[in-house]
């Protein structure tokens, strides 16, 4: 039998019309923007209809969807290429197709013997990774009837042409985060030397995604995980000078500052001419690099009169860091068997 592994990644609109109800899906979800329980759904509903319209017009600037779920797909077929057989790869996106549970229909296609969960957030974050795993246990138990932890299979999957009844337990192992595997920070590396030769000169300006201050407060890693991240890259470029900006704040709270816009425009005033943009939470492209990072910063950092502007482009299939997610999952492994 096969060992299943999950993919885990936040989504984006696979069209235009998929825009509202991608956001509805998203501020309904109280694991990313708490509201009060009654009104989850009813502020979700009118945050959605209000947004739509700014979030759509980066979406068109981009073709009309989000590229998230092609590559998402891409990093699963690479893992699974470098697995092999004994392994069955698929993809669950939080707030657009696939969802979880289409993910679990796919994979349960076949007998599974064991489950690796593995998020594309290197990062801790309940936002994010968290959030994966909520949707995770609550679509397993609805599907399978059973506890949390190991998970007792009781029933088979709705909607299978074959069905397979399990009679034993599955183990599950959640990977919870990579952000100082040393294959990852290896990739992290790899990738901003293949794209930059002469990063001896150039001032690195790390991005990551911003969170509200609040849930740092309340104990979440990102924070503390990120800026390890970004110290152990920096490990491997001595006497390069850098920074840490935070972008894509939404709403009114107090978020995670400097924003990466900020930052940037005092690193120009201060004379940098040779800059490279480095995304460090995000693993594969979409509206926030594409459309803030290129379009927004880029421009801004020209008109400022930046001579040379490099945005590294997220890891994607760099075999690094499939090879990293590999190893992932054979460590998860050999804590079940
Ligand atoms: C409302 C609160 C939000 C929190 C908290 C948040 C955290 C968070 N998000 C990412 C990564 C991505 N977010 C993306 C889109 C996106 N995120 C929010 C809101 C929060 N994110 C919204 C409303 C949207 C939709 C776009 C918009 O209206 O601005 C995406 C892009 C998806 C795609 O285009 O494919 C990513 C990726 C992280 C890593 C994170 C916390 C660490
Ligand atoms: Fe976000
Ligand atoms: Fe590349």
């Amino acid at each position: 039998m096969k060992i299943g592994v999950i993919l885990f990644n936040m989504g984006g609109p696979d069209s235009l019309e998929a825009v509202k109800p991608f956001l509805y899906n998203l501020f309904s979800d109280s694991d990313i923007v708490r509201f009060p329980k009654l009104l989850q759904k009813p502020l979700a509903f009118l945050i959605s209809t209000l947004r739509a319209r700014k979030t759509k017009k980066y979406y068109e600037l981009m073709g009309g969807k989000s590229p998230q779920k092609e590559q998402t797909q891409k990093q699963a077929e690479k893992l699974q290429e470098m697995l092999g057989d004994d392994y069955k790869v698929v993809v669950a996106l939080r707030y657009w197709h696939p969802f979880t549970e289409e993910a679990l229909q796919e994979l349960f296609k076949e007998p599974i013997r064991a489950l690796v969960l593995l998020p594309l957030y290197p990062q801790y974050s309940r936002t994010t990774t968290g959030s994966s795993f909520n949707e995770f246990d609550r679509v397993f138990r609805k599907i399978f009837k059973g506890k949390s932890g190991r998970y007792m299979v009781l029933s088979t999957l709705k909607g299978q042409e074959r069905p397979y009844y399990y009679s034993s337990f599955i183990p599950i192992v959640k990977v919870n985060c990579y952000y100082n595997h040393p294959t990852y920070i290896k990739a992290m590396v790899e990738n901003i030397r293949e794209h930059l030769p002469d990063w001896k000169e150039y001032f690195f300006l790390f991005t990551a995604h911003s969170l509200p201050v609040k849930v740092v407060q309340e104990g979440d890693p990102y924070q503390k995980q990120t800026e390890e991240t970004v110290r152990l890259i920096m490990e491997h470029f001595p006497g390069v000078r850098y920074a840490l900006g935070y972008q894509s704040k939404v709403g009114p709270t107090k978020w995670l500052e400097p924003f990466t816009d900020e930052l940037l425009k005092d690193v120009v005033r201060s004379g940098v001419k040779k800059i490279a943009l480095i995304p460090v939470s995000f693993t594969c492209e979409h509206s926030e690099t594409l459309y803030e990072l290129d379009h927004l910063y880029g421009n801004m950092a020209r008109q400022m009169g930046v001579n040379s502007f490099v945005r590294i482009p997220t890891l994607q299939t760099h075999p690094l860091y499939i090879k990293a997610l590999a190893e992932l999952v054979h460590t998860a492994e050999s804590l079940i068997s």
